[in-house]
């Protein structure tokens, strides 16, 4: 895995939508596996900024959401898709019928999932894949014990994913508690993936993921095994790497790198 240490959230944003920017400009048609956090906020802006710049043109991409809360809706302010029209979406010039998003609201959610499925595949396979990553180390919805050989499919959320997002909820509103999710086996056979992890709360799974041993109790560590992955850290998410000063290392003596 690629590891790639920025001094700020703002500049691993950029470097991250510069690799978003590269995959576009080499296939303007690609198909891009997007994820939901705060930490991706800053990517979206960053991307955002350059299509209003003129330098991306989203009108040929395809976009597969990676996961969405059961039981809430589109306008839902907690649902994936919410987030996603509020800070990408609604900016872009993607075409409405070229975005694909898990539904929260499926009548046969058996059906949906193997239907999400082939429609990855009908459209090429994901041509590069966003993801952030959780506490926990979980990619997605994949929560600890998630099998890496997992596809689309509900996933019953844990008590700490549940605390987590409590307060995002009204008081007295029924929480999600089952999420639908790409599986770690469907976001392994993206042909790219980027991971983005920004500060110091993230800093043991990052390790974990990308230090430790590959475990269906960390299933970011499962991105070990995919041959090209880059993960864009800033310093205080990297800070627990036993590798790190070997990562800056390598940046700098890249081949292309100035003076190399
Ligand atoms: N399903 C999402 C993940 O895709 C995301 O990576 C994680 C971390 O989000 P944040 O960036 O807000 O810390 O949260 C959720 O669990």
């Amino acid at each position: 895995m690629e590891v790639v240490i920025k001094d700020t959230y703002e500049e691993m944003c950029r470097a991250a939508a510069e690799a978003v920017a590269s995959v576009l400009n080499a296939k303007p048609n690609a198909v891009l596996g997007l994820a939901v956090g705060n930490t991706h906020i800053g990517l979206y802006r960053e991307l955002v900024r350059m299509f209003k710049e003129g330098l991306l043109d989203f009108s040929q991409v395809t976009t597969f959401n990676l996961d969405e809360y059961v039981g809430l809706g589109k306008d839902h302010p907690q649902s994936q898709y919410y987030f996603m029209h509020e800070n990408f979406f609604k900016y872009v010039n993607l075409s409405p019928q070229n975005i694909y998003m898990p539904s929260g609201t499926a009548k046969n959610y058996r059906a949906f999932c193997a239907w999400y499925e082939q429609r990855i595949k009908e459209c090429g396979g994901i041509d590069l894949q966003i993801l952030g990553i959780g506490t926990d180390g979980h990619i997605a919805f994949n929560e600890p014990g998630s099998s890496l050989g997992s596809r689309t499919r509900i996933k019953t959320l844990s008590e700490r994913r549940l605390a987590e997002i409590k307060d995002l909820f009204d008081e007295g509103e029924e929480l999600p508690i089952y999420a639908i999710t790409m599986g770690v086996g469907t976001i392994l056979e993206a042909r790219r993936i980027i991971l983005l992890a920004h500060g110091a709360a993230k800093a043991d799974a990052v390790a974990a993921a990308i230090e430790g041993p590959v475990t269906s109790m960390v299933t970011a560590s499962a991105l070990q095994l995919h041959r090209d992955t880059i993960a864009f850290l800033d310093r205080e998410a990297a800070s627990k790497l036993k590798l790190f000063d070997y990562y800056l290392w390598v940046q700098k003596k890249r081949p292309g790198a100035p003076g190399y």
